[in-house]
């Protein structure tokens, strides 16, 4: 299959590696500045840029009949437009935050444990995610999804970032050296805490991850998860 990179940092590179192990040809690689590249060589593109960049990046992908796998955080208010381009273009394409198996294993660990923790009383649901000190957004959009799956299931209405109350979930971000992602969610109550934590040793998972996506991707038009690719 050929691939075009979109972002060529630290994820680009892993993903690189490992679209080359599985097989596939990278055929168009895109980093800072390069506005006028021409996607449409490529059978799937894969976006790991920058906040900033995505909304064109992903439109591209779209005007080139290119379906494409987004892994890029921090650009959502622009999610529903992108659905919408999509939509009428006849698009293919995948968003997803976090791309590893294991922590969309634990994205519906969290959602059965909000389910179960919504009638008991006496517990505060908050989170903790930390990353390295190039992230650019926070929260992470990991958290976001985690957060969304909480408040699917209990009756909490929204999320804030180092700050929270009785209705609101409360998001600490921290940022240490090298850090490639760790998220963990924690009801407390005045005797015990229940946490459940999801540690990424490197970058491997969220790439082997986005590789696979495209694959599946490979020829589909329409808006997909994460959940369509792993049939969870
Ligand atoms: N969904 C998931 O599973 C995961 C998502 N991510 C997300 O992926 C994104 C990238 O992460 P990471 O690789 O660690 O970040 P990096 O900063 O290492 O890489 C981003 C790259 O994008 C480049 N870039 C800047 N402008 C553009 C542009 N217009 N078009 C294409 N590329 C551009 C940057 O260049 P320069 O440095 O010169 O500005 C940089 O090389 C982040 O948003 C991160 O949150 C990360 C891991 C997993
Ligand atoms: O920027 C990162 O590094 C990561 N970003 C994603 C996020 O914002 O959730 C996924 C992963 O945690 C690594």
């Amino acid at each position: 299959m050929k691939i075009a990179l979109l972002g060529y940092g630290k994820m680009g590179k892993t993903i690189e590696k490992i679209a080359i192990e599985r097989g596939h040809t990278i055929v168009l690689k895109v980093d800072k500045d390069d506005t006028n590249y021409d996607v449409s060589q490529a059978d799937v593109a894969i976006d790991f840029s920058i906040p900033a960049a995505a909304v064109n990046n992903i439109t591209n992908c779209f005007n080139a009949n290119v379906p494409v796998v987004s892994g890029t955080t921090g650009w959502l208010d622009h999610y529903e437009a992108m659905v919408s381009l999509c939509k009428d273009k006849k698009g293919g394409f995948i968003y997803a935050s976090n791309y590893s198996l294991g922590v969309n294993l634990f994205f519906e660990i969290n959602k059965k444990l909000a389910k179960m923790m919504s009638p008991v009383e006496g517990y505060d649901v908050s989170m903790e995610e930390i990353h390295h000190t190039e992230k650019l957004d926070a929260p992470s959009g990991t958290a976001i999804t985690l957060a969304e799956g909480i408040i699917e299931n209990t009756n909490k209405n929204n999320w804030k970032l180092d700050n929270g109350n009785l209705d609101t979930i409360r998001i600490t971000a921290k940022r240490i050296d090298k850090v490639p992602g760790t998220h963990t969610v924690t009801y407390s109550s005045k005797v015990d805490d229940i946490e459940i934590k999801h540690t990424a040793h490197n970058r491997s998972g969220f790439a082997l991850g986005a590789v696979i996506a495209a694959e599946w991707l490979k020829g589909k038009s329409g808006v997909f998860s994460m959940k369509d690719v792993l049939g969870l």
